[in-house]
């Protein structure tokens, strides 16, 4: 996939990190590699449901072959591997597909089953040669593709049911006196499917990674701001929106913030524009540490203006997080020459403490919060002012 200009995407953003670090070792940092086990098995969830279905038939054809196909002496346990261990897995495993709860080890299950099934498969052939029957051997070169191929397992997980099927095949071979020169011939052909395998399987898995990031990366340019890395303004609205529904069904209380860094013009005429960015994000870091939990958020409004919502919150709280941004802003002692009384960066925060209700809007809470922004610039800046619907200045 291509992308476009990476410059316009938060720096700090854990997908542009990846994507510069590169993952030919088919693994991502901790935090996003969890991510990718999700993404990863939502992908291919229907893929496997499907895969181990067409396993479980295809081992029931080749079961009605046995049965009509094998002398008496090697059908009976032909059939017992198919039918009482190799279906079964492999039923158990699709049921676990159906199960929410199983996905974080859907591919040590089907893993599991998977090499349940190849496992088997060298059973049969063992139980054939020690009958003297000479039942083809392809059919370990079957399971072998189906598992780097059809239930989308990852990499390690095919190649570990690939490789160690193989070796308990060339077991069986050797312990029931296979010739030599067969042999060889039949490792070198296993051998290949695995190899042959294992490209495509890590191909596979490396292009769902590279789609993973890409997604990622374009989900962080539209709704992050590639300055601060908070959520952008549409992103916040559409956020808030949300959560103002929501408060409003569930009678919660919301704290509505508006901050706004202080004599910032004179900021960046006195030390230009490239430093008023620096100033922006470290700013931008701390009021982003406060707003960590599901329903809390914080974004860049526009300029150098912030905007906050906390939910379900007392407003004694709220005044505590607010005075703690403050407070944290001021102590970064960022130089401010031109910022009368403190001589540093600072911000003034006006919060909008409500319950909402059937006839305000989002809006309406934006604009209080406003309000109380404007009181704290007036009063003097570098402080925090709480309004309430209603409530005169
Ligand atoms: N460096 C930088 N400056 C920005 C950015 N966005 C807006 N600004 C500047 O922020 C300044 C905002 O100035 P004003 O709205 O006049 O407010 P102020 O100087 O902070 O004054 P008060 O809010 O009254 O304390 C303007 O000079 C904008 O150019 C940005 O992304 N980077």
């Amino acid at each position: 996939m291509k992308l476009p200009n990476l410059d316009w995407v938060n720096q700090d953003s854990p997908y542009l990190r990846q994507h510069r670090a590169g993952f030919r070792l088919l693994s991502f940092d901790d935090e996003l590699e969890q991510a990718f086990s999700r993404y990863h098995i939502t992908a291919i969830l229907v893929r496997m449901r499907w895969a181990l279905l067409v396993a479980m038939l295809l081992m029931l054809l080749f079961a009605v072959l046995d049965a009509v196909s094998l002398p008496e002496s090697v059908r009976n346990r032909t059939l017992a591997i198919r039918l009482s261990v190799i279906v079964p897995t492999l039923l158990i495993a699709w049921l676990a597909t159906y199960q929410r709860r199983l996905r974080p080890y859907l591919q040590i299950i089907v893993g599991g089953a998977a090499l349940a099934g190849g496992l088997g498969v060298a059973g049969i052939i063992w139980v054939a040669r020690a009958h003297d029957f000479p039942l083809p051997y392809e059919g370990i070169i079957l399971v072998t593709v189906f598992f780097y191929f059809l239930p989308g397992l990852r990499f390690v997980t095919a190649a570990l049911c690939g490789w160690l099927t193989f070796f308990a095949y060339l077991l069986v071979e050797v312990l029931s006196g296979l010739p030599g020169e067969l042999l060889l011939y039949n490792a070198v052909f296993l051998a290949s499917a695995n190899l042959i395998g294992c490209f495509g399987c890590y191909f596979l898995e490396y292009a769902s990674r590279q789609n993973f990031l890409a997604q990622g990366l374009l989900q962080d340019m539209a709704e992050k701001d590639f300055l601060t890395g908070l959520l952008n303004r549409r992103a916040f609205s559409e956020r808030a929106e949300r959560t103002w529904r929501q408060a409003q069904r569930e009678r919660q209380a919301l704290a509505l913030v508006m901050m706004d860094v202080d004599y910032f013009k004179r900021y960046n005429d006195h030390y230009g524009h490239a430093a008023g960015d620096e100033a922006l994000r470290a700013v931008g870091q701390v009021i982003g540490r406060q707003a960590r939990r599901p329903l809390e958020m914080t974004a860049r409004y526009g300029g150098e203006e912030f905007v906050g919502l906390w939910y379900g919150i007392e407003e004694s709280q709220v005044m505590q997080i607010l005075e703690d941004i403050r407070s944290e802003i001021e102590a970064l002692a960022l130089p401010h020459v031109q910022s009368e009384a403190t001589g540093v960066v600072t911000i003034s925060i006006g919060l909008a403490y409500l319950l909402p209700q059937p006839h305000q809007d989002l809006e309406d809470a934006l604009r209080l919060a406003d309000v109380a922004l404007y009181l704290a610039k007036e009063q003097g800046r570098n402080r925090v002012v709480s309004k309430r619907p209603g409530c005169p200045a």
